[in-house]
């Protein structure tokens, strides 16, 4: 059954262009550095988030993971955002692989105040780690896929110089923060002294992201990837969809933005369902469904008989995540059901 897949980005399959691509794909070996095709992906990452070098990774995961662990030692602490992926679905890796802990802040909607930053900074004291990192999530994921604007990254980039601290960007999905800011991407990266973006999401390709900062940082982050195991041979087959992700599929987010935005409006008017529409601003709509008296269990296996599938959990928070695969009459077919099931409560 063909369903209408609303769970994550991720679920993007590659294009038939990104099949062909990788297909003819020329290869070699990527512990040696021979492979043409990862070289150019790379190449291409670095040029357009302007940075000087770029790492292929197997995830975003693997990505924000070697990133931190280049920034950082043992003993240290980051601060982040209370929700962000890296201290959310990332497995403790953190701890495990850098051995940092976290200063862990509130945000408004997922966009950090740079005054609540700078007062996390530790002052040098006996007692205290240092903090040896600030990370961002543009967009941010559990926030609803909200978007940082420039100001507050130029203005958390600048209290992060002025303390001697780099800045690391979970950019998992800065592509989408760029369409919804209507900027160059590298308007966003020039405020992160790395970033993280995914190819695997909503650009479609297969798998992989990619990893830019200085050529040191690359460098060493490159070590670190090859200790957890990321060194890959002929991984040309991945770069060539991501190159075909970088030069097509970045350019029709808005498309996936629009298409948020219907469904949400059309869950505002379902009775039960709550959602603050002023955080739809990408691909992600967070929505609360208490009101329906249904888990987001209950209502993911009830969708699911229409053919529509969404993650839910035994509390009322539902996330549905548009993306390349889903229409205008996919959204208009899950109002449907929804309404549907939401009469016979
Ligand atoms: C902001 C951000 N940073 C990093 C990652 C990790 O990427 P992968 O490790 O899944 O490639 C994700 C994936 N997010 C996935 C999703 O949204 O379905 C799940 C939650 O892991 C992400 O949303």
């Amino acid at each position: 059954m063909q369903y209408i897949d609303l769970r994550s980005d991720t679920v993007t399959v590659p294009t038939d262009e990104m099949r062909e691509a990788m297909y003819k794909a020329e290869v070699g070996d990527d512990v040696y550095g021979e492979d043409p095709t990862v070289r150019k992906l790379e190449e291409m990452a670095a040029e357009m988030l302007g940075k000087e070098a770029a790492l292929l990774v197997t995830s975003g995961t693997q990505g924000n993971q070697v990133s931190v662990m280049t920034h950082t030692h043992p003993g240290e602490e980051i601060i982040v955002e209370e929700n962000c992926h890296i201290i959310t679905y990332e497995v403790g890796g953190i701890g495990y692989l850098s051995g940092v802990q976290t200063k862990a802040l509130k945000s408004n909607k997922g966009v950090l105040n740079p005054e609540d930053v700078e007062n996390a900074i530790r002052p040098k004291d006996i007692h205290y780690p240092v903090t040896s990192l600030i990370c961002l999530e543009n967009t941010h994921n559990r926030a609803g896929g909200t978007v940082t604007p420039i100001e507050i990254m130029k203005e958390i980039y600048e209290i992060a110089k002025n303390h001697n601290i780099p800045v690391h960007l979970d950019g998992a999905r800065i592509f989408n923060a760029a369409t919804y800011l209507k900027v160059d991407v590298r308007e966003i990266a020039k405020y992160a002294d790395s970033v993280m973006f995914c190819l695997s999401k909503g650009l479609c390709a297969p798998i992989g992201s990619v990893v830019v900062g200085t050529k040191d940082f690359i460098e060493k982050a490159r070590k670190y990837r090859k200790m957890l195991g990321g060194g890959m041979r002929q991984a040309g087959f991945i770069a060539a969809a991501g190159i075909v992700a970088l030069e097509k599929m970045t350019k029709r987010l808005q498309e996936d933005h629009d298409n948020a935005r219907f469904l949400a409006e059309g869950l505002k008017d379902i009775p039960g369902i709550n959602l603050d529409l002023e955080t739809v601003q990408t691909n992600i709509v967070m929505t609360d469904i208490s009101g329906t008296g249904m888990t987001g269990k209950e209502l993911s296996l009830k969708l699911k008989e229409y053919g529509i599938l969404i993650n839910g959990g035994n509390d009322f928070a539902v996330r549905f995540v548009t993306h390349y695969y889903i229409s205008k009459k996919d959204i208009e077919k899950t109002l449907d059901a929804i309404e549907k099931i939401a009469r016979q409560l």
